[in-house]
């Protein structure tokens, strides 16, 4: 690493959140097993932040060129000498040749930053079993979550997040501050036993999507399938006419706006479920079934793939008459029309319907981009609830809801509140909202109602 870059705070910003070197943790001397990629990335981390470094190695003198000077690189028994605190950059597999060091390790913090490579079939989680082999240590999970081109580009990109557990607060304590001077945002997820959830956080991919995408999927391969049958085999048998030209744009796109209605319908399909389920009961305090309780939750996913899809299908019907087999059809019609001698082939009807096929085309793309846009999680941020309800909601004519009619039903804290003005359960005034907390997700389960009952 060239002293250039060591040079260059990590944190532009980080003058305005007050002088690390006030807190407590700030100048202390951490120590560092492991002269890996990720011990590399974290002693660079950690000089940029004020914090003197020691590393520990099985063999210092090769390994010393690769950590920035300000870091002192030694034998493992001499690193762990001098200091308190001792990130485990090390693989699981290799925790017990530290047992050596166990004399010198007694009664200092370890930090156990491991992953594994694939969901733990081990009895007990990796900072388990390096408590279970260390008993006279401290120890205490955390920084997995961020990866090693993290640490050294700076928590600015990707997550800021670093997940904390242990079973001593002193520790846990001390290892948040840390990371609070590294810039990190430390999140205390209780005691050790937490470890095997945090462990598993980086083997997840993109959980929430799993099911919408295996979804949008089949509908594609059987909407694909059935225009396929249509536009390309049916003619082939019936009049022996090569068309296979239209699989690669005809077909897709006549693919991609099904899924893309399908998908849309599906997300506001559970609503009325819900609603119809809570007329049914007569109450809204009533758990809604497993099934429809995670359809609701995927919502968003759904309709972002819908979007997806509808985007595709107005960028490929923009292609369309792009294409060398649209100039052949049009030649081809022209001179038909020449031949036949026919002046005009203007049917009004037909210019009409095209017109208005892709000016409704047009702004339905435009609405879906809206709610696409403002379900960013840094926009709807930015948004209060009523705005962010006004554009899902409203805007997208999926409200008013059936769910008005008995004052009973009234005022589920999870939708828009902008009908909410005649709720009897809210203390809100006449067109106030019921809720005055910034909405997190409409659908977000068991938030406490205003009036003092607790949804579900
Ligand atoms: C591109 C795109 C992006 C989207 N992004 C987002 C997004 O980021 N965030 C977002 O919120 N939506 C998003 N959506 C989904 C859509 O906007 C939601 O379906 C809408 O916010 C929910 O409003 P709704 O009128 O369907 O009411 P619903 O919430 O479906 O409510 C209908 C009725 O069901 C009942 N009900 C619903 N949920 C519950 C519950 N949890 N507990 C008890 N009763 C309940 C109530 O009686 C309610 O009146 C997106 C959609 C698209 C197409
Ligand atoms: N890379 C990343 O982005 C992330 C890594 N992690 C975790 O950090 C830990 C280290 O990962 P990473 O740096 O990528 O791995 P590397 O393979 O790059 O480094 C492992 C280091 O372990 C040291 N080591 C100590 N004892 C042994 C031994 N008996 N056999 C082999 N090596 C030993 C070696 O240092 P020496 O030879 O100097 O002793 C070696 O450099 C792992 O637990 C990993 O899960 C967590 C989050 C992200
Ligand atoms: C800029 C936006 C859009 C443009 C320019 C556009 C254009 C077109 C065109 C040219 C066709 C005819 C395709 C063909 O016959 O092969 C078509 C069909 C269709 N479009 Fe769009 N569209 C747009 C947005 C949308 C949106 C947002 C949806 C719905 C979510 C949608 C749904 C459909 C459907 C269902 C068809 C019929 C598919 C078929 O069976 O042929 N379109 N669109
Ligand atoms: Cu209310
Ligand atoms: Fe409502």
């Amino acid at each position: 690493m060239p002293e250039g870059d060591m040079a260059k705070p990590l944190l532009g910003h980080r003058s305005m959140e007050g002088d690390p070197s006030t807190m407590p943790a700030a100048g202390r001397t951490i120590g560092v097993l492991g002269s890996g990629d990720f011990a590399r990335s974290l002693a660079i981390r950690l000089v940029c932040s004020g914090f003197k470094v020691v590393v520990g190695s099985r063999n210092p003198k090769r390994k010393a060129g690769l950590f920035p000077s300000a870091a002192e690189v030694t034998f493992q028994a001499e690193a762990v000498k001098k200091t308190d605190v001792i990130f485990v950059a090390v693989f699981r597999e290799h925790y017990s040749t530290l047992c050596d060091l166990a004399d010198v390790l007694a009664g200092k913090i370890l930090v156990d930053v491991s992953n594994n490579t694939e969901v733990n079939h081990h009895k007990e989680s990796n900072a388990e079993y390096l408590a279970s082999l260390f008993p006279a240590c401290t120890v205490v999970k955390g920084f997995n979550v961020v990866s090693a081109w993290t640490l050294q580009s700076g928590a600015r990109d990707g997550n800021k997040q670093v997940l904390i557990c242990s079973n001593n607060q002193e520790a846990k304590r001390t290892v948040a501050e840390i990371a609070q001077v590294m810039g990190f945002t430390p999140v205390d997820m209780g005691c050790m036993s937490s470890a095997c959830e945090i462990e598993n956080i980086p083997l997840r991919l993109l959980p929430a999507w799993k099911i919408p995408i295996l979804l949008a999927l089949g509908l594609f391969l059987c909407f694909f399938t059935y225009n396929l049958i249509r536009q390309v085999i049916h003619p082939y048998i019936r009049e022996q006419k090569n068309k296979l030209y239209k699989i690669p744009i005809e077909v897709v796109n006549t693919t991609l706006p099904c899924v893309a209605y399908v998908m849309l319908s599906l997300v506001y399909l559970p609503g009325v479920l819900a609603a119809c389920s809570q007329l049914y009961y007569g109450t809204k305090y009533r758990r809604f079934p497993d099934w429809l309780d995670q359809w609701l939750q995927h919502r968003k996913q759904i309709g972002l793939l819908s979007f997806f899809c509808a985007a595709l299908h107005a960028v490929y019907s923009l292609c369309l008459p792009m294409r060398r087999s649209h100039r052949y059809q049009l030649i081809e019609t022209a001179v038909k029309q020449v031949m036949w001698k026919k002046m005009n082939i203007w049917v009004e009807e037909e210019v009409w319907r095209m017109e208005i096929y892709i000016s409704v085309g047009i702004i339905a793309l435009g609405l879906l981009s809206l709610l696409a846009i403002t379900s960013l999680p840094s926009i709807a941020n930015s948004l209060n609830w009523r705005e962010f309800s006004f554009i899902q909601v409203k805007l997208t004519f999926s409200g008013p809801h059936t769910d008005h009619g008995g004052q009973r039903l009234t005022c589920h804290p999870s939708t828009s509140l902008l009908w909410h003005g005649n709720c009897k359960l809210c203390t809100g005034v006449k067109g106030k909202p019921c809720r005055s907390t910034p909405l997190r997700a409409p659908w977000s389960h068991g938030t406490p109602h205003p009036g003092g009952d607790t949804e579900r």
